[in-house]
């Protein structure tokens, strides 16, 4: 059961690659070539030639064999190029799929350690990919050895071939059922290694603590419990590892015995030459011993490896459906008004809440400046709006629904938010300004460019064609502002939220920036940095930790004191 679901998750990310696939086990299956042919032309050889007193014709059955092999070299190099097109693509998708789930994971249950659960994930997925990849490059080795091995001796002798076949069959099935035990106990020992890390990591952060209030013992015996628990999962899981040696046995060394054992009677009733009994030991002692061999002992690291790490990622993913699937179907907008109704929200249960039912109207196309003191809650009201995180109670409207039954792509659509640390990623400058509108045109980029200013940074950069390193190293944080306002300004969103995004321009760019997106079709709320930014909006929102109140400019700036004092504040900064 748990396997399927893993089973699943590799089965939906291989398929996408399935032509390399095909020919990766096309050219596996030309490189089997010579261990198919190997007993056949073994007992030619001994039979028509050394046996029948024509050596020349013996070694020439031999140098059949020995060119086989040479065109399965040429297979095998074949084979490794089909190998990457087929695993690293896979390896990409599937990554992008469970750091996706994580991140929202992370996001909707507001855990900040997000960045190690994330990198444990990247690690996992690596994982796969490196165990996928030596299961499919062996894979060949049980498919192309075993099948091949059994087809060679039904051509030398059906007789053999059944037997073998029967022993295998048992063997297999014998290994499939321990197969079910070691991923259960395997299971057991990533688990209890999670909870090793689990305990030490909070121990090896304080430990400056631990050692002040000397409580070294109390967190060694801590973590010591989960170390001796992981330390007999492991014991429980090399014990049932022994249980393959008998599969080998089974599969292999029985036949291998009954066809020695029966070789006077087969030889003196001529059910088989003397050719075909060296063949049939070349079949059973060489490819059909490498396949059992193989299949056990990766099958029981490499596989139950590969099915367990699968299936934790298949767990993850399938915590990606946050509000859309709990709360059924996901449902269409009509328009882009925003309505807050009674919001809440805090960051603990315990602490005073950031947003304390907060009601704002957003009508579609506004612009609209949200002010008060640090720390607040603007940032938290964008992340509101931008449903990075979940209110406590209240409600959040979209277009007239409910913010958490809109579909994440349709609001990640829909509305844009730019946070003060704008983010470009290595690629492109094109890259990194189409991102949020892959089809956009030259036109249209050039138009977004030049409107948010962002243009002298593009040109300095070397153009749309020029590279941005990781990290976007070279370029300043307004330059990378800019480039992020270029990108969210040429997006079809219509809602826009500028979280100070413009903090690091200076105050001529930041009110080109603004005008651009002003002038923009759609609704704009700007998280206000500069009193200019809030005199340029249609409504001001201030937020005091007691309430919130909405207005214009001149109503406000008479009437709500806090406001005022702002005004005063920011005139007074040269
Ligand atoms: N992830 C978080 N976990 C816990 N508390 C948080 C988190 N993010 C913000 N806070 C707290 O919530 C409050 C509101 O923060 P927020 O960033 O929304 O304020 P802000 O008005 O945008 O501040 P600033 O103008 O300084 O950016 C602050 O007290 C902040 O410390």
């Amino acid at each position: 059961m748990r396997l399927t679901s893993g089973a699943r998750l590799l089965h939906e990310h291989l398929r996408p690659h399935r032509r390399s696939l095909g020919l990766l086990l096309a050219w596996s299956a030309i490189e089997a070539l010579p261990t198919f042919a190997s007993g056949i032309l073994v007992a030619r050889a001994i039979d028509s030639g050394f046996l029948a007193g024509r050596p020349g014709e013996g070694f020439g059955w031999l140098a059949t064999l020995a060119a086989l092999w040479v065109v399965s070299a040429f297979g095998t190099r074949q084979v490794y190029p089909r190998l990457a097109d087929t695993v690293e693509p896979m390896r990409d998708t599937l990554l992008r799929a469970v750091v996706a789930a994580s991140l929202h994971r992370v996001v909707r249950e507001d855990r900040l350690a997000g960045g190690s659960s994330v990198a444990q994930i990247t690690e996992q997925v690596d994982a796969v990919r490196m165990l996928l990849s030596t299961m499919l490059r062996n894979m060949r080795q049980i498919v192309a050895a075993g099948v091949a091995a059994l087809g060679g001796l039904v051509v030398l002798s059906p007789f053999i071939a059944a037997v073998t076949a029967v022993c295998v069959t048992v063997a297999v099935a014998f290994f499939a059922l321990l197969l079910r035990v070691l991923l259960t106990r395997y299971r057991n020992v990533v688990l209890h290694g999670e909870q090793v890390g689990e305990r030490a990591v909070p121990v090896v952060d304080g430990i400056r603590d631990v050692v002040t209030q000397t409580a070294e013992s109390r967190a060694a015996a801590d973590v010591g419990e989960a170390v001796e628990r992981q330390a007999a999962s492991l014991r429980a899981f090399a014990r049932a590892r022994v249980f393959r040696l008998p599969v080998v046995t089974l599969g292999v060394h029985v036949p291998l015995i009954a066809l020695l054992a029966l070789s006077p009677w087969l030889l003196s009733t001529q059910s088989l030459s003397t050719g075909a009994l060296a063949g049939g030991v070349v079949y059973l002692a060489g490819p059909l011993q490498s396949a059992m061999l193989f299949l056990v002992n990766a099958g029981s690291t490499m596989l139950v490896s590969i099915g367990v790490v699968l299936d934790r990622l298949a767990e993850v993913c399938s915590n990606d459906r946050p509000s859309d699937v709990e709360h059924g179907a996901v449902a269409d907008t009509d328009g882009y008004d925003i309505r807050l109704n009674e919001v809440t929200f805090g960051y603990s249960h315990h602490s005073h809440p950031v947003l304390d039912r907060l009601d704002l109207d957003l009508p579609a196309d506004s612009h609209l400046a949200v002010v008060g003191p640090s720390g607040i809650g603007k940032s938290t009201l964008a992340n509101v709006l931008a449903r990075l995180v979940e209110p406590a109670a209240g409600t959040a409207f979209f277009g007239g629904t409910n913010l958490d039954r809109l579909g994440a792509d349709d609001l990640r659509r829909e509305l844009a938010l730019i946070p003060q640390d704008a983010y470009v990623f290595a690629g492109t400058v094109w890259e990194n300004l189409t991102y949020l509108a892959p089809d956009a045109t030259r036109s249209e980029v050039d138009l977004s460019v030049d409107a948010t200013g962002a243009r002298t940074t593009v040109d300095r950069l070397g153009g749309y064609a020029a590279t941005i390193p990781p990290g976007g190293d070279g370029l300043s944080p307004g330059e990378r502002q800019l480039i992020a306002l270029a990108r969210v300004h040429v997006s079809r969103a219509r809602v826009v939220v500028l979280d100070e995004a413009t903090c690091h321009l200076d105050p001529g760019a930041e009110a080109r920036a603004e005008r651009a997106f002003s002038r923009r079709p759609g609704t704009l709320v700007v998280i206000a940095h500069r009193i200019s930014s809030a005199q340029r909006a249609d409504r001001i929102l201030v937020l005091s930790g007691t309430g919130a109140d909405v207005g214009g400019h001149d109503e406000l700036l008479s009437r709500n004191r806090l406001y005022a004092d702002l005004v005063g504040h920011w005139q007074a900064v040269p």
